[in-house]
C-alpha cells in the first residue's frame, strides 16, 4: 500500500485536496485501474458515539460500526461503506481476508498515519453458523467494509479518516462538494455534543411470549442425556426473548447505557444497512492482535456477583474451586491452545483467574503468543470460531445439537465481530450479551454452558442473569 505521509489538514484544505484528488484521478486513467484514497487527519476531540447518533439521525440508512473499548479508552465508528463485502456461501473467512488485501493493494493512504487508528481499517461480522439458517436472516454470513468515513478516539488524540474511491470515470469536482457536505456534518456533530439520554427511554417493554423459558430446560434435560450416552461433553445452548416496546429502541442511547453499565466490556454495534442493528456489550475477547502478538481468552463458568462483599467472596470462591466449572472452562482454554498449535502458535496461558463484571463473574485464563508474518488475523479467527464458550465438544457434534435444540436462528449472536488494519492489527469480540434491533423489536441472546453435572434449573437462571445486560440497556 503505499504511503504518503506530512499532508496535514488535508481534508479542511479545499485546494490542496483538490489537487492531490486530480493527480489520483490522473494516475488511475494512466494505469487503468481504480485507486482508494484514504485521508487521515488529526481532528478535535469527539464522542464517536456522539457522531453516530447525528449522522444515524440524518439516515438511518447504510452500514455501520461501532466499537467501544472503555479499558483502553477508545472508541471508533464506521459510517457507510467504499468497499464492501458480502459473501453467501463457502470460505467467508478467508473471502474476507482476500478482500482486504485486494482493497489494501489499490489504496493510497495519506494524512497524519503514525497516530493510533489512522490508516484504513475494515468492519466486520460474521453469523454464528456459515450458512443462514433461515431466509429472512437479517445478516449474511460475512458483512465487512472499509468505511466511508471513521472516527476514533484514545488517549493520543481525535482521527477522522474519509475512504474515497478514484477511478478513471470519477468527477473529482462533485466528490469534493460531497465530501464537504459531509465533512461539515461531523465537525457540526463535534461541536454540538449530543445528550446521549442515560434514564429510562422504553418504559413500557414487554416480552412476546414466543419461546417458554421450559423450552430451554427441556433441551437442557434432553443434551445431558446426549451428553451421558454419545461422544459429546460439552454444548452451550441459548435462550432468546423477543421483546417489543411502545416506542422505535433508542440503540444508540441502549450503547450509551450499556457503555456506563459495563465499562469492562467491549461496546459493540454493527447494522445491515437496511435497519437491523445488532449490539451489545460483550466481555470475550476472540482475538486482539498488535505487533504481531497475539492475545485471546478463554472464558467459561459463571457465578452472579454478590450484594455484599461477603456474598461477593463466597460466589467468586465457590466459581474458582467448583470442579464442574473448572471443566467447562477448561474445555474451552484447551481447544484455544490446540488451534493455535495447529496454526504454528506457541500459545502461553496465564493462571486461571476471575473476570469480575458489573452483574456476572467468569472463569478467565488469558492466552497470548508471537505470531509468524503469514499469519492473518482472520486465519486465526476461522481457526477458532466457533470456541467452546459458544458451541461445544467435539465442535461439529455441539454445532449438529444446537441446530437441533434451539428453534430461533443465531445470526450474530456468538459470532466473530472486529476489525482489522493495513498493519496486519485487528481485534475480534464474541458477540454475545447481544441483541437484534429493528424498529420496536427486539430480540436478546444469552447461552450457558451445559457439561455433565449441569442443573437444568442453575442453567436457567445464569442465561436469565445474561438476558439482564442487554434488557437493563434497552429500557
Ligand atoms: C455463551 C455465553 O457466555 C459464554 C461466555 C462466558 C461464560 C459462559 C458460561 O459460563 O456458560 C459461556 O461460555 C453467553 O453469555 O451467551
Amino acid at each position: 500500500m503505499p504511503v504518503i505521509p506530512c499532508r496535514t489538514n488535508l481534508l479542511h484544505n479545499d485546494r490542496e485536496l483538490y489537487q492531490f484528488l486530480l493527480d489520483c484521478h490522473e494516475q488511475s486513467l494512466r494505469q487503468g485501474r481504480s485507486f482508494v484514497v484514504s485521508v487521515s487527519q488529526q481532528i478535535e476531540s469527539i464522542d464517536p458515539l456522539s457522531a453516530l447518533q447525528n449522522i444515524s439521525s440524518l439516515s438511518s440508512s447504510g452500514l455501520h460500526f461501532y466499537w467501544e473499548n472503555r479499558k483502553k479508552k477508545e472508541a471508533v465508528v464506521a459510517i457507510g461503506s467504499t468497499k464492501h463485502l458480502i459473501v453467501k456461501r463457502g470460505n467467508r473467512f478467508t473471502k474476507s481476508q482476500n478482500f482486504i488485501q485486494n482493497c489494501l493493494d489499490k489504496t493510497i493512504a495519506v494524512g497524519d498515519l503514525n497516530l493510533p487508528w489512522s490508516g484504513p481499517h475494515f468492519f466486520s461480522g460474521f453469523t454464528f453458523f456459515p450458512t443462514a439458517q433461515k431466509n429472512e436472516s437479517p445478516f449474511p454470513p460475512a458483512t465487512i467494509f472499509l468505511p466511508r468515513f471513521q472516527i476514533a478516539r484514545s488517549p493520543e488524540g481525535c482521527v477522522l479518516v474519509v475512504n474515497i474511491t478514484i477511478d478513471d470515470r470519477a468527477n473529482v469536482e462533485k466528490i469534493l462538494e460531497t465530501l464537504k457536505k459531509q465533512i461539515e456534518t461531523i465537525d457540526w456533530s463535534s461541536k454540538k455534543g449530543i445528550d446521549l439520554e442515560l434514564t429510562p427511554s422504553s418504559p413500557g417493554i414487554q416480552p412476546i411470549p414466543i419461546r417458554k423459558t421450559s423450552e430451554f430446560t427441556t433441551a437442557v434435560t434432553s443434551v445431558l442425556k446426549s451428553i451421558q450416552t454419545q461422544r459429546l461433553s460439552k454444548i452451550v445452548l441459548a435462550h432468546s426473548l423477543d421483546v417489543i416496546s411502545p416506542v422505535p429502541f433508542q440503540w444508540v442511547n441502549s450503547l450509551a447505557r450499556l457503555r456506563q453499565i459495563h465499562p469492562d466490556c467491549y461496546i459493540f454495534s454493527l447494522s445491515n444497512g437496511k435497519g437491523t442493528s445488532f449490539i451489545g456489550a460483550s466481555p470475550e475477547r476472540l482475538i486482539s492482535i498488535k505487533n504481531r502478538y497475539l492475545l485471546t481468552d478463554a472464558l467459561a463458568g459463571s457465578s452472579p456477583r454478590g450484594k455484599t462483599e461477603f456474598e461477593d467472596d463466597f460466589f467468586a470462591n465457590q466459581l474458582l474451586n467448583s470442579e464442574k466449572e473448572r471443566r467447562e472452562h477448561q474445555a474451552v482454554s484447551d481447544f484455544i491452545c490446540q488451534r493455535l498449535r495447529a496454526l504454528g502458535l506457541q500459545p502461553t496461558r496465564s493462571p486461571l483467574q476471575l473476570l469480575q463484571l458489573s452483574n456476572i463473574q467468569h472463569l478467565w485464563t488469558p492466552i497470548c503468543a508471537e505470531l509468524p508474518a503469514n499469519v492473518r488475523p482472520l486465519d486465526i479467527v476461522a481457526k477458532l470460531h466457533p470456541t467452546p464458550a459458544v458451541a461445544g465438544v467435539p465442535t461439529q457434534i455441539a454445532c449438529e445439537k444446537i441446530r437441533h435444540y434451539e428453534t430461533f436462528d443465531r445470526s450474530l449472536y456468538a459470532a466473530p465481530l472486529g476489525w482489522v488494519d493495513a498493519r496486519g492489527n485487528g481485534e475480534f469480540i464474541v458477540g454475545i450479551r447481544s441483541a437484534l434491533i429493528k424498529g420496536d423489536r427486539a430480540r436478546l441472546y444469552a447461552g450457558a454452558g451445559i457439561v455433565e453435572g449441569s442443573n437444568p434449573d442453575k442453567e436457567l437462571a445464569e442465561v436469565q442473569l445474561k438476558l439482564q445486560t442487554m434488557l437493563k440497556a434497552l429500557i
